[in-house]
């Protein structure tokens, strides 16, 4: 039997909890001074104070010494684009002087840019540059991580990007959920016929997609000049009928009621959400809508970031994501993450925790079996190498992180052992 010990951790950060947490709550993170954790074939079994670790246990077991070290369970990226071909550096510079994420897409740069970098790619190689990128999300302690397709905005490409997600979940350590995102981009052939390109994707690729269990999500980039309301209603209502649950990028750039179209459908989440109104705002709080903010992308797009002190305090659950992709927010740092929300977002450092483990996982709508530290939950743990959580935030933008188990398995150390 595969045991494992975990104990004397300064601070064993649960973040205890099977569903969103909102509004205070969200503020509760369940630490147990001098903590301890029990793993047994992958799945916590016990957690608590380390003099009270029953005996039984230690028998036969492998123990981790994690004095003046911090446990937190493992961090859910819940929104993140991370299979593409090619990159887009030079737009950082138009950025720089002055252009505007839409002016971008409309000088052919932008998704249709990465779209197609990302048709000329083989799989092999998606599948190469996937693992690097996963890699890269483990040093941040990244243990379950969402991805889009999107890239394609074809039959062929979109299956690609999906069937190269099923390889990396099978092949890495982290877990990936696949989300399909078909409508992410108007490829050039269909400007003006939109809505003759929701309906290849819902007659086409949707099909085929649920046939071969490739996503468990679908989402739509529901924008003035993308994809309108009804659009976006119509794709998402279409996948829901098939068994898809539902994400949308929502009022990202405008506010066009997307927050309150992820209401109606009953969306796992509604993600960006910068210009989201008081409206949509209280109607995703009512129907359990995990609002899901990306402060990397207002960052890097020197937009103005999403209003989160008053959608907690209007208690919605808010999870924050990395948006990892080529082109708004090309970054796999949590804890950049993690500060940007408290430093421009007057998030608590205890909010952004809980945004980026129960709430994460509640994004992901997985929150009754990862995302915190708890009983039957799956051991997905990470042992950052400072007393407290405090030092996230605190150490801008540099993983904290020493080790991360997996599954009850160490599969990353810092360092050289
Ligand atoms: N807003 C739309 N989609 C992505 C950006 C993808 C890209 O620029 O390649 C986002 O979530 O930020
Ligand atoms: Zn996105």
């Amino acid at each position: 039997m595969k045991r494992m010990i975990i104990k004397n951790a300064s601070q064993l950060v649960t973040c205890s909890g099977f569903t969103a947490k909102k509004g205070k709550d969200m503020n509760n993170l369940g630490i147990i001074e001098n903590g301890a954790v029990v793993i047994q074939e992958g799945i916590i079994k016990w957690v608590g104070r380390t003099p009270d670790i029953p005996r039984q246990y230690e028998k036969v077991a492998e123990v981790i010494d994690a004095t003046g070290k911090t446990v937190l369970p493992g961090f859910i990226d819940s929104h993140t684009h991370f299979v593409f071909g090619g990159y887009r550096e030079e737009e950082y510079s138009w950025r720089l002087k002055g252009d505007n994420y839409m002016e971008i897409m409309q000088k052919g740069g932008g998704i249709v840019n990465t779209v197609t970098k990302t048709k000329e790619e083989t799989k092999e190689y998606l599948i190469r540059i996937g693992m690097k990128r996963l890699d890269s999300m483990l040093t941040f302690g990244v243990t379950t991580v969402e991805g889009k397709s999107g890239y394609g905005l074809d039959y062929e490409t979109e299956i690609k990007q999906l069937e190269v997600m099923r390889k990396l979940n099978l092949r890495h350590k982290i877990d990936v959920v696949p989300t399909f995102l078909g409508a992410h981009a108007v490829p050039k052939d269909y400007r003006g016929k939109e809505d003759k390109f929701i309906d290849l994707m819902i007659d086409e690729v949707l099909p085929y997609v649920v046939d071969k269990g490739l996503a468990e999500f679908c989402d739509v980039f529901c924008e003035k000049g993308v994809f309108s309301i009804e659009q976006s209603e119509k794709l998402l209502l279409a996948a829901k009928e098939q068994g898809l649950k539902l994400k949308m990028h929502a009022d990202e750039i405008y506010d066009l009621g997307g927050a309150g179209l992820a209401a109606k459908l009953k969306a796992v989440s509604a993600d960006h959400l910068l210009m989201a109104s008081d409206e949509g705002i209280k109607e995703m709080a009512e129907n359990n809508v995990v609002a899901t903010l990306l402060p990397g992308t207002a960052f890097s797009l020197r937009e103005d970031f999403a209003r989160a002190r008053y959608m907690i305090d209007n208690n919605l659950a808010v999870a924050l994501a990395s948006d990892f992709n080529p082109g708004s927010c090309f970054t796999e740092s949590i804890p950049l993450i993690i500060a940007l929300a408290t430093l421009y977002m007057n998030m608590t450092i205890e909010e952004t925790i809980t945004a980026l483990t129960i709430n994460g996982a509640a994004a992901l709508d997985k929150a009754d079996y990862i995302g915190s530290i708890d009983v039957n939950k799956k051991g997905d743990i990470v042992i950052h190498e400072y007393p407290s959580y405090k030092f996230i935030p605190y150490h801008i933008g540099v993983s904290t992180v020493e080790t991360v188990i997996k599954d009850g398995q160490v599969v990353y150390y810092k360092y050289e052992q």
